[in-house]
């Protein structure tokens, strides 16, 4: 097993103890949450919110209620992985191209914990992994042309289409000094459905896991 999995595995388990019987939980998406997920059977779950459908099938493989968020209110807890991770606990996600519904699912809920091994810890959000832009398909070219304009390096996700059927342009070299003021500059493109940069709805506490063990950053 390689020494990354196993951090994600440790990383999963440490999170268990913030999961309480009889929560509906918001589930996020990728290998990190992955490991999660295989040890929810553990947790006696009211229910689950998914975000995305690869999550949701997984879930329900193991038997959990997937129920859907407009008839559930408020969650009390959104777990999931990230990209990148900055000292703030502000985020990129959408490596597995989920952004959209993750941010919904992080956005209705009270806290958002967030799973990292140290490999995603970063001083300054960009420099190395690309902010996923999820697009409608018709502007895809226009808001490549904005990006360049802000200096960005959009890569267009080929064979990828999103869960709401749009596509995702990986956008390399932006210099995001402020996050909160550039996931806001990215929302205003037109065409533009949401960005994988999580300020506004940023982690409220991370689980970091180290060759050392899992620390706990909290907001
Ligand atoms: O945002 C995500 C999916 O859209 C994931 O949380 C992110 O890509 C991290 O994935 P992993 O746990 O596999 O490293």
């Amino acid at each position: 097993m390689s020494q990354q999995l196993k951090l994600k595995q440790e990383v999963a388990k440490a999170a268990l103890a913030y999961i309480d019987d009889g929560m509906i939980l918001g589930v996020g998406t990728g290998s990190t949450v992955n490991c999660l997920i295989e040890l929810l059977p553990q947790v006696n779950l009211k229910g689950a919110v998914a975000s995305s459908q690869v999550t949701q099938d997984k879930l329900e493989a193991l038997g959990i209620e997937v129920m859907d968020l407009n008839y559930v209110g408020e969650l009390d807890l959104y777990i999931d992985g990230a990209d990148e991770v900055n000292p703030n606990l502000q985020l990129i996600k959408g490596g597995g191209g989920a952004l959209t519904r993750e941010k919904i699912v992080a956005a209705a809920s009270k806290q958002f914990i967030c799973l990292v091994d140290e490999s995603k810890w970063v001083t300054q959000l960009g420099r190395e992994f690309p902010v996923p832009i999820e697009v409608l398909p018709q502007a895809r070219s226009y808001v490549a042309r904005q990006l360049v304009k802000m200096g960005g390096e959009p890569v267009y996700r080929e064979d990828f289409i999103t869960d709401y059927g749009n596509v995702i342009l990986d956008t390399y070299n932006l210099d995001i000094t402020s996050a909160s003021e550039f996931e806001a500059r990215l929302n205003n493109i037109v065409g533009v459905v949401c960005n994988g940069i999580f300020a506004a709805n940023q982690a409220d506490k991370l689980l970091i896991a180290k060759s050392t063990g899992v620390e706990t950053l909290q907001r």
